[in-house]
């Protein structure tokens, strides 16, 4: 499918959609040819209308009785998350999260590469974080606007975060995932995504209180 025909998907499509990749290549790997979304549903424990919607919006087509071919679907969805180019990011903030994050090798799957990581701290400046050597936040704009880096990763401070993406953006980075608290003001032009744990826990914990309530 090209990029103009490509349809648009809604955010819970979008958080959807890397589960199924991650239990359709599991499936490969075990041998299966094809891939319904019957069973899609049944192992995530979905509605199957829901897994069928949003398999169909990737263009992917499946055989009758069948399903779909197990390469097709997963090409598929690669090609739908823009994963089939892995892309380049910059991580800027080694302290506890960017350490954990730096040390994740999942996200080469997943479409995005880490490729170079940022401090301002002369301590942490030169050290070596799970294989990479950690430069100085300084160097990061020109770096960025010379490697073609699309992606961000700010894990700083929070105080430093606006001072942060604007270095980010002078370099020429389109997508922010903002690990951060702080709400980023940026252009149109690019893209924030913001991460943010307490919210999931702000979830858990209601969900855990209505359980509580139902006893
Ligand atoms: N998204 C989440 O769910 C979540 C969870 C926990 C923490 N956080 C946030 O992640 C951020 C980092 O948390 P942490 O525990 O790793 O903090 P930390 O203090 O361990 O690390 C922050 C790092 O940023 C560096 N830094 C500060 N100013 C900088 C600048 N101008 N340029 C480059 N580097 C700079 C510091 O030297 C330090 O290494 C915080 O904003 C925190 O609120 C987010």
């Amino acid at each position: 499918m090209s990029q103009m025909e490509q349809k648009t998907a809604g955010v819970p499509t979008l958080k959807r959609l890397p589960l199924y990749l991650r239990l359709l290549r599991r499936m490969k790997e075990n041998g299966d040819e094809y891939a319904s979304g019957t069973v899609v549903a049944k192992e995530l424990g979905l509605d199957p209308i829901v897994v069928r919607k949003d398999l169909a919006i990737t263009g992917a087509v499946g055989r009758p009785r069948l399903g779909f071919p197990m390469d097709e679907i997963i090409e598929a969805i690669e090609e739908f998350l823009g994963w089939s180019n892995t892309t380049d990011a910059f991580l800027v903030g080694v302290g506890n999260m960017g350490r954990a994050l730096l040390g994740y090798q999942g996200f080469e799957q997943h479409g995005m590469r880490i490729v170079a990581a940022f401090d301002s701290s002369p301590e942490i400046i030169g050290t070596k974080v799970h294989g990479k050597t950690i430069l100085d936040i300084e160097t990061m704009p020109a770096l960025a606007k010379r490697m073609h880096v699309q992606i961000g990763v700010i894990t700083v401070t929070a105080s430093v975060a606006q001072d942060v993406a604007n270095a980010m953006i002078e370099g020429g980075i389109r997508g922010i995932w903002n690990f951060t608290p702080t709400s980023l003001d940026v252009p149109k032009h690019v893209i924030l995504q913001r991460e943010e744990l307490a919210s999931s826990l702000a979830v858990l914990s209601h969900r855990l209180l209505l359980e509580g309530s139902a006893d």
